[in-house]
């Protein structure tokens, strides 16, 4: 079952804490030449259903913690709309803005570095309060006492300093301060990873059962896949500022629907005996510049089941991998930082590492037999190459090999019944869909 969908349609069927639609969120480049910004969130669109659990996971760089900073208005989006409980957010200002930000917290990665090692443990917890001017001042030191005890510290720790406290301590510190306010939403970004997995357990305990006292809701955003697998119902994949695929998480585990999740999944170390490791897939190069993501699909840069032009579906899984590498290769050059000497000798028309494009290319094609047909179409970007445009032999390859997931976004398609979204090209009827792609092909470890 495939079909595209519009985000409207999923919030018409739940119940929705917060509604995300169309954000944008970029950092402007500093400096006198400006340049392209970084688009850390480029146009998410999703829901948070009141009392859920929603996991946000993704490679480091692919925008986690700036959508989860966007969503507490710790950030300020470029575009779209965040709308909490039926109001926008992000146009308050001002008093509207500091009152609602009572209603959604923050806990952070690094307790270390998140609490401020100069104030006690009572006047880090008690800080939000003051600065709400909840209560008298006896009644605030009384709701810290309370809270404390919420996340299992003592009464006693009121007067103590961070530093004399443990990871795990910390991180009840860092939670029992987000719990000031008494906020409905909380963004958990990474609140177990720099700790020892037995403490994980304790603390993932804690925001268990604070869920279920309180009734929170969480966008928990971890790298750790196992670790959001148990915890979360629904999750969110996220790559290169784009979600890919968001659904509940025992259906998106245990039958991934978007090319870019299978590549995720199949990177968790399996202990179950009857995974082969031909299964797994490794992706290709990093991902590409935020400042300067690529046309049509995010992913497509590094997709194994990318959508081949008609010319060359039917050439084999070896070369056609060759072809992707050889163009990675060669957008990696453009990215690449030339230092200043290779600049001054380029002026001086001397040889630069930009001139051993054909010793590249013999070493990606060494072992494979290259068709004819796709043979005049290297030899045509080498040609390009040393008349002296790079840019232009990309441009040939591009135009020669690139597919729609080159050319054109992609949009959602709902891809079960209990509403789970992908954005992928092969969702489209006139495609092989990615599961069946990734039946039929080899990809596995190179
Ligand atoms: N204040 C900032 N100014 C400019 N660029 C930023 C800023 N904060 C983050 N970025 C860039 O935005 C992109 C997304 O970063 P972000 O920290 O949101 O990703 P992430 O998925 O949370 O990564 P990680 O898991 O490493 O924390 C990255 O390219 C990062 O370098």
């Amino acid at each position: 079952m495939s079909q595209e969908i519009t985000a409207t349609d999923e919030r018409q069927r739940s119940d929705a804490l917060v509604e995300v639609d169309g954000l944008k969120t970029y950092y402007e480049s500093g400096g006198v030449f400006g340049g392209d910004p970084v688009k850390a969130v480029d146009d998410v669109s999703f829901d948070i259903r009141r009392g859920e659990t929603l996991g946000l996971v993704g490679e480091s760089g692919c925008g986690k913690t700036t959508l989860g900073r966007t969503l507490v208005r710790l950030e300020s989006a470029t575009a779209g709309d965040v709308s909490y409980d039926g109001t926008d957010i992000t146009t308050l200002s001002g008093s509207d803005l500091k009152e609602w930000r009572s209603n959604a917290q923050m806990v952070f990665q690094d307790p270390d570095s998140s609490l401020n090692d100069r104030m006690t443990v009572g006047e880090i917890i008690r800080e939000p309060l003051d600065v709400h001017a909840r209560g008298t001042r006896r009644e605030r030191r009384q709701r810290v006492q309370e809270l404390l005890e919420t996340v299992g510290l003592q009464q006693q720790h009121y007067y103590r300093y961070p530093h004399q406290f443990s990871g795990g301590q910390r991180q009840r510190i860092g939670i029992a301060r987000a719990l000031a306010l008494e906020p409905d939403f909380v963004v958990l970004d990474e609140p177990v990873s720099a700790l020892d997995a037995s403490v994980q357990a304790k603390i993932l305990n804690l925001l268990e059962d604070l869920q279920d006292d309180l009734g929170l809701t969480y966008l928990f955003i971890a790298h750790d896949l196992s670790v959001v697998r148990h915890i979360c119902d629904r999750v969110a994949v996220m790559y290169l500022g784009n979600i890919m695929e968001i659904g509940p998480s025992e259906e998106l585990f245990a039958d991934p629907a978007n090319p870019y999740t299978h590549s995720l999944l199949s990177a968790i170390p399996d202990t179950d005996p009857t995974t082969q490791m031909e299964d797994r897939i490794t992706l290709r190069g990093t991902p590409p510049s935020p400042r300067n993501p690529p046309d049509g699909c995010p992913f497509t840069t590094r997709c194994p089941a990318k959508i081949r032009p008609e010319k060359y579906a039917d050439i084999d899984d070896d070369v056609w991998e060759r072809i992707e590498v050889f163009r990675e290769v060669l957008r990696e050059r453009a990215r690449a930082d030339r230092s200043l000497s290779e600049r001054a000798k380029e002026i001086l028309g001397m040889e630069t590492r930009f001139s051993d494009l054909d010793e590249v290319e013999a070493e990606t094609f060494d072992d494979v037999d290259v068709p004819a047909g796709v043979q005049t179409e290297l030899d045509r970007a080498a040609e390009l190459a040393h008349e002296g445009s790079e840019s232009d032999a990309r441009e040939h390859l591009r135009e020669t090999f690139g597919s729609e997931c080159d050319l054109e976004a992609p949009t959602h398609h709902e891809v079960s019944e209990a509403g789970r979204r992908s954005l992928c090209h092969r969702h489209k009827s006139e495609h092989e869909s990615p599961a069946a792609f990734f039946e039929g092909h080899s990809v596995g470890d190179r």
